[in-house]
């Protein structure tokens, strides 16, 4: 359906194109031999099915699992069409009608004709009547000729019948629509315009999450669940929000977390992200799975002129930009010792030719699906331990800092502490690995209460979920030296670096507000009496101990059983 509309209405709108790919949904439900084999029983049938797809799409629509949401007008045209309400007068109702028309031709219509009880009678009627109106209507006679080469008997019929001179589609196709930057004003207006300009498969495998995606959720909800304890009458005129990562001085407490095969959002990936970075003057960390090699993207980085320095005393910090991975510092993911299940990447195919030039693996398809996320499962080495950490640093030069990207609990943090590495993440993968983990904003509060220590012994960041400049305050007022911005930084790559910046500068505008609100002028004032975490607070273990606090009994090894 999506091939055949993208040929029949290049310039689809997304609600057609959502109803496009959701009109036959769940059809199996209602089988045709449910319903008498007469003409009457084929029409009820009919206008079942599309009753029931329209009302259980827009009941899933609705969901707040969808992200981002769509408005009700939205979800309500979607079911519109699916219904097919208003054929004659709606264009888009007919050029969705024209697409199943044309998927049939394509691929049922061969099997249709051999059937005894279909006669030339009704081919040839279906030929002149229907397929010659859609010909008509698409004007282009490559469609039913060159396109559908099973179907070449429909092919003579319709071509025997007079058509209108064929006309080229316009070249080249429009392209998706995609607002205008400028318009974008919020984290939410960047995934809504990712939503409706990426193609299919990029926006599953960049928003998509570990199965139910409760912690992806979680990861942004616990961070509204946490109230600012705004302060008044502070000289609040000028704000800082400058500070320094692992000894590196940047322009926010934002950097972008390594995200792999930047090349499916923009031609130019990774080396696109670190031009904007260093623009910015924020840190950068790249993925391993990043979609040019570490020395392209440097390069990319070193051939990026300085913006003229603004506001945040920007130039200075641009000679210096923390670029982390081996140069400045490695960050090893370790919350991901084999490939989370996200199941919305996982049911599209993928393009074979997407690899990762770092680690060498590549793409492939099998009749499961071919989620992106499958590419890092192949290198992915899932016997890591604790004793690696001790090997990495034997490896690494004296003075090359360590982060572990990955922590989630207390106990692993005074681990990695006691381990003596510069920095941890407190990452779920942005809910990408394992369902039901903890919202990372949650597990800054089990460190705040079980051990406090780890945040003058190490550098604490965090990232997940992050969407708003008071989502970065709370996180900063519990501890974070910094906050790492996964899916947003490539919903503005989609525009290009002009794009991050927008999105980073977005979010500093925001945290300067909050800040003003708050009546702090710079992040050394930033506490956790800042806030009031009330709501959360009976969410957060109480000790860096493994015990459940109450439930004692453990399961006897097998062989002490006395049943
Ligand atoms: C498309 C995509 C690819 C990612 N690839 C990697 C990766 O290669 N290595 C890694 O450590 N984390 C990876 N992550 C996780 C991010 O570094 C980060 O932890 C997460 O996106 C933060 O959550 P957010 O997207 O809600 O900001 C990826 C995330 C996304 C969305």
């Amino acid at each position: 359906m999506t091939r055949w509309l993208a040929t029949r209405s290049p310039e689809a709108s997304p609600t057609l194109q959502l109803a496009c790919r959701a009109q036959h949904f769940r059809r199996w439900e209602i089988p045709r031999s449910s319903y008498p084999m007469t003409r009457p029983g084929y029409l009820t049938w009919r206008a079942k099915l599309k009753s029931q797809a329209a009302s259980q799409v827009a009941e899933l629509l609705a969901s707040p699992a969808v992200e981002p949401a769509l408005a009700g007008e939205e979800i309500e045209r979607v079911a519109a069409l699916i219904r097919k309400e208003n054929l004659k007068s709606d264009d888009e109702t007919q050029i969705l009608e024209d697409v199943a028309c044309l998927v049939f031709l394509d691929d049922q219509f061969d099997e249709f004709e051999k059937k005894p009880e279909i006669d030339e009678e009704k081919i040839i009627g279906f030929a002149g009547r229907d397929a010659t109106a859609i010909y008509s209507r698409v004007h282009a006679d490559s469609i039913i000729q060159t396109t559908i080469p099973v179907s070449k008997r429909i092919g003579q019929l319709v071509t025997s019948t007079p058509l209108p001179p064929p006309v080229q589609p316009p070249s080249p196709p429009p392209p998706s629509s995609k607002p205008p930057l400028a318009s974008l004003i919020s984290s939410h207006d960047f995934a809504a315009a990712a939503f409706s300009s990426f193609p299919a498969k990029t926006f599953a495998f960049v928003s998509s999450a570990a199965t139910d995606l409760h912690t992806h959720h979680a990861n942004t909800a616990a961070y509204s669940a946490i109230g600012l304890r705004p302060r008044v009458l502070h000289d609040v005129t000028a704000v800082s929000i400058r500070t320094t990562i692992l000894g590196h001085r940047v322009t926010a407490p934002i950097f972008c977390a390594p995200t792999s095969l930047g090349k499916t959002v923009h031609p130019e990936g990774e080396r696109e992200l670190g031009r904007a970075c260093k623009s910015l003057g924020i840190a950068q960390v790249v993925s391993t799975s990043a979609s040019f090699p570490l020395a392209e993207v440097m390069d990319a980085i070193r051939l990026t002129p300085p913006l003229p320095a603004n506001g945040r005393e920007q130039q200075q910090e641009q000679q210096d930009i923390p670029v982390f991975f081996q140069l400045y510092g490695v960050f090893l993911t370790v919350d991901a010792p084999v490939p989370g299940k996200r199941e919305a990447d996982e049911r599209l195919a993928a393009d074979e030719s997407t690899h990762t030039p770092m680690s060498g693996t590549r793409a492939v398809n099998d009749a499961a699906g071919g989620a992106l996320g499958r590419i890092m499962g192949k290198y992915i080495d899932a016997s890591v331990s604790w004793a690696d950490i001790a090997w990495l640093r034997g490896c690494l030069p004296s003075g090359v800092p360590i982060v572990l990207k990955g922590i989630q609990t207390a106990m692993d943090a005074v681990k990695a502490m006691e381990m003596g590495v510069e920095g941890i993440v407190v990452s779920n993968h942005g809910g990408r690995s394992l369902d039901t983990a903890p919202a990372t904003v949650l597990v800054l509060l089990e460190l705040q209460r079980c051990c406090p220590e780890v945040f003058d012994r190490m550098e604490v960041f965090v990232d997940g979920g992050v969407k708003r400049g008071t989502d970065v305050f709370k996180a900063l007022c519990l501890g974070a030296r910094a906050v790492g911005i996964g899916r947003g930084a490539l919903y503005g790559l989609n525009y290009g670096a002009e794009g991050v910046r927008r999105y980073v500068e977005m979010l500093n505008d925001e945290l300067e507000t909050t800040m003003k609100m708050c009546g702090v002028t710079s992040l050394d004032q930033v506490h956790p009496g800042l806030l009031n975490t009330g709501a959360v607070d009976h969410l957060i273990p109480q000790s860096a101990a493994e015990e459940h606090p109450y439930a004692k009994w453990r399961r006897k090894p097998e062989g002490n059983s006395k049943l």
